[in-house]
């Protein structure tokens, strides 16, 4: 379904097993499945997880995110005659959904169609009325697509200071603290622009550990972070003392963000309607089914790739060893985002150089097989989502003249992987709830 090069992985040792239960994952995360699952129609009632709203007036879509596109098409579906329009930005922009226009945004920095896009998403909010049900959705790369400066900055300025934070190894929380203070839609501000007296944002997160204000900036969720923070984000990158007086002020004095307490969040439900947790409760039931006791490792996993493959090596070998932390057939899923310090020239991402230090420290291990995917469908700058792997591949590789230490070291994993055919081919999902990974332990026969 969503991996191409399906049956020629089905041919590998446990590929059945292991392709099956990526399919489960990105499944999880289909934007269209993911908002179709969680909004029902009954009439004129609406359903959306667990709460039921009556509309008296008419529904709504907006929405930005690189699965804002897909994730529209579903509500458009869902809610039929009752949805009277909408504004969505996606990267590309397909011109219409039914009611609800597409248009184009810039990412991974926003830019002039960002703004255009995002001052006709406004536009259209103020002909929303009070008895209105606005639907916001949101996912990653909402924060480029969207943009509108406070009084006083530039959208230059916001692309300029974000590429430098991102440039300087900030990471997402940090990121996004700084993005809050000079827009006018993000860290729950978007919700004084709406008169509706219902917001439902559906979210689908890349951040790991979901927090809320994190993931495309919060436009509708209490903002956890405070200007204090933004600033001293700004000093530990040394890009503070680089700003001109106009734009400090902003930081020091400019519009506040929403804050938990206030009584704008009364109207909001902010539903996760995907994640890498879904995603793997998912797989695992998948392998459940089979015969496998699967066990949830994290869907908070970070640190650096080939250390991160070489911990859960250790883990499946306990479990083949000494039966711990359960005795095969075991499948052991884990989740999140790791990080490649790049050293070398080759092709390759997180995901493919997880796998392979995996199989480095499996080696000779015939009943440890494993598979990553990175659910974006594009692994660091490599063509491929990820990998199958087993305690074979070490050997299968050397007897093909190809030295696995030297693919790791070059971050070549991905050419390593292709030429075993091992590769996981998608093409971009047009989703992302992180990275999967997921490792199969079996009795040894
Ligand atoms: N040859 C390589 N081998 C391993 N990792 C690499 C290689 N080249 C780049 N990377 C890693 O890939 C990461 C970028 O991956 P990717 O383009 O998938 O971005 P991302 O973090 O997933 O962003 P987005 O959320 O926009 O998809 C970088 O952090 C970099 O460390
Ligand atoms: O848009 C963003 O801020 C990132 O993708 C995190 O959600
Ligand atoms: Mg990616």
């Amino acid at each position: 379904m969503y991996i191409k090069n399906k049956d020629a992985l089905l041919r590998l040792p446990r590929g059945g097993a292991l392709v099956g239960a990526l399919e489960e994952a990105l499944s999880a995360a289909d934007p269209y499945k993911a908002v179709a699952s969680h909004v029902k129609r009954a009439g004129g009632a609406l359903e959306v997880a667990g709460r039921v709203y009556s509309v008296r007036g008419r529904a709504h879509v907006v929405g930005f995110g690189k699965a804002s596109e897909k994730m529209a098409e579903a509500l458009v579906d869902v809610l039929g005659d009752l949805a009277a329009g909408g504004v969505v930005i996606s990267p590309r922009g397909s011109g219409r959904l039914g009611p609800v226009e597409v248009v184009k945004g810039d990412h991974p920095v926003p830019g002039a169609d960002t703004l255009v896009a995002s001052r006709r998403l406004l536009e259209y909010l103020e002909g929303v009325g009070e008895n209105d049900v606005v639907f916001v959705v949101i996912s990653g790369g909402g924060s480029a697509l969207f943009e509108v400066p406070v009084e006083g900055m530039e959208l230059g300025d916001i692309a300029r200071i974000s590429a430098e934070l991102m440039r300087r190894g900030a990471d997402i929380v940090e990121l996004n603290a700084v993005r809050k203070r000079l827009s006018r839609v993000k860290g729950g501000k978007l919700l004084r622009l709406v008169k509706a007296s219902a917001v439902i944002s559906l979210i689908i997160s890349d951040v790991v550990g979901d927090r809320l204000d994190t993931i495309a900036s919060g436009p509708t969720a209490p903002d956890g972070t405070s200007r204090e923070f933004a600033i001293r984000v700004l000093k530990k990158y040394g890009i503070w003392g680089e700003l001109p007086p106009r734009i400090r002020a902003v930081f020091e004095g400019g519009e506040d963000t929403v804050k938990e307490g206030d009584a704008l969040l009364a109207k909001v439900q902010n539903v996760i309607v995907a994640n890498n947790l879904l995603s793997l409760r998912r797989a695992s039931e998948y392998l459940s089914a089979l015969g496998y006791k699967a066990v949830i490792l994290t869907s908070m996993l970070e640190g650096e790739a080939r250390e991160a493959g070489r911990v859960l090596a250790s883990v499946a070998k306990s479990a083949a060893y000494s039966g711990l932390p359960e005795r095969p057939p075991l499948a052991l899923l884990a989740g999140g985002e790791t990080v490649v310090t790049v050293r070398g020239g080759g092709r390759g991402g997180r995901n493919q150089e997880l796998c392979l230090s995996f199989s480095i420290a499996v080696r000779g291990l015939r009943n440890i097989s494993a598979a990553c995917l990175g659910t974006d469908g594009v692994d660091g700058n490599s063509p491929a989502a990820g990998a199958v792997v087993d305690g074979g591949v070490a050997e299968e590789a050397e007897a093909m003249g190809l030295d696995p230490f030297e693919y790791l070291n070059n971050n070549d994993s991905y050419t390593f992987f292709e030429k075993l055919g091992r590769a996981v081919i998608t093409g971009y999902t047009g989703t992302n709830v992180n990275d999967v990974f997921i490792a199969l332990v079996e009795k040894v026969i």
